[in-house]
C-alpha cells in the first residue's frame, strides 16, 4: 500500500537530538517504488541519522514515518525489526560482509536467517551474483576479493530477499571512481528492475547522478533540489 500519492516511504517533521546537538530539525522525505532518491548534504548534516530513522534503526523523538500505510514511530522494537528483515535492505560503505564466510555463504546469509534451506538459498544468492557480475567469486571469502567486487556482493546479499526499499549509505565511498560507477550502475539497475525504493546517502554528486531525485540536508533540514540533468 502506498500513500495517496503514490510514495511508499514519507517522513514529516523528523526531530532527532543527541543531548544539545539538533541531528534532524524538521526534516522531510518521501519515496515512490522503483524510484532512487540521493540524500545529500554536508558531513555533520543529519544524511545518516534521516536513514537511519527512515529504516527504522532509530526512534525520532517527533515527527511521523510511515511505510506502506504503516506508521514506524509507533510499532515495536521487535515489529521494526521484522520490517527491517523482511521488507528493506542494506548496503553501507564497507566491513558488511562475515568474513568467515564464502561470498556466496554472504549473499545467502539473509535467506537462512529467515528459515530458507541451504541449496535454496545458496541457488538464489547465485542467481543475484551472476546479475551483479560476481558469480565467479563465489567460494572466495571476503579477504579474498577487491573491494569493488566485495561492495557488489554486498549488493547481491541486500537484494537476495527482494527489499521493498534497498537503503545505501556510502555504498561507494570506499572505492575508486570507476568502480563506484560500476556500483552504482548495477545497484540502481538492480534496484529499477525489482520496481524497489532506494535511498541512498552520498555526498558525491557523481553518485548522486545516479539518482531520480535529489534531497539536500543541511543542519538537519531536508529539502527538495529539482534536478539539474
Ligand atoms: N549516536 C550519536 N551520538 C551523538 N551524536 C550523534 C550520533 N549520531 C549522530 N550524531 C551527531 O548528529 C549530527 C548528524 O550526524 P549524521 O551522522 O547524521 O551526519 P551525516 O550528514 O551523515 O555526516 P557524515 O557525512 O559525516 O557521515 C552530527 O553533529 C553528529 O555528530
Amino acid at each position: 500500500m502506498t500513500s495517496p500519492d503514490g510514495s511508499l516511504l514519507v517522513a514529516r517533521e523528523l526531530r532527532k537530538s543527541y543531548g544539545p546537538t539538533a541531528a534532524l530539525d524538521d526534516a522531510a522525505f518521501s519515496v515512490h517504488p522503483g524510484e532512487v532518491v540521493a540524500v545529500m548534504g554536508p558531513s555533520g548534516s543529519g544524511k545518516s541519522t534521516l536513514l537511519h530513522c527512515l529504516a527504522g534503526i532509530v526512534r525520532p523523538d517527533s515527527g511521523s514515518i510511515t511505510y506502506a500505510g504503516r506508521e514506524l514511530t509507533t510499532m515495536s522494537d521487535s515489529e521494526r525489526s521484522a520490517l527491517r528483515r523482511g521488507e528493506f535492505g542494506f548496503v553501507f560503505q564497507f566491513g558488511q560482509l562475515v568474513p568467515e564466510l564464502t561470498c556466496v555463504e554472504n549473499v545467502a546469509l539473509p535467506l537462512r536467517l529467515n528459515g530458507t534451506g541451504r541449496k535454496e538459498a545458496e541457488r538464489a544468492a547465485l542467481a543475484w551474483m551472476e546479475r551483479l557480475e560476481v558469480d565467479d567469486l563465489r567460494r572466495k571469502r571476503p579477504g579474498q576479493v577487491s573491494g569493488g567486487q566485495g561492495q557488489r556482493v554486498a549488493v547481491a546479499r541486500a537484494l537476495v530477499t527482494g527489499p521493498r526499499v534497498l537503503f545505501a549509505d556510502e555504498p561507494t565511498g570506499a572505492l575508486d571512481s570507476l568502480n563506484g560507477e560500476r556500483v552504482m550502475e548495477l545497484l540502481t539497475d538492480a534496484a529499477r528492475s525489482t520496481n524497489a525504493a532506494v535511498v541512498l546517502v552520498t555526498h558525491e554528486a557523481r553518485v548522486a547522478a545516479w539518482s531520480d531525485r535529489e534531497i539536500v540536508v543541511r543542519d538537519g533540514r531536508s529539502r527538495d533540489m529539482e534536478r539539474i540533468a
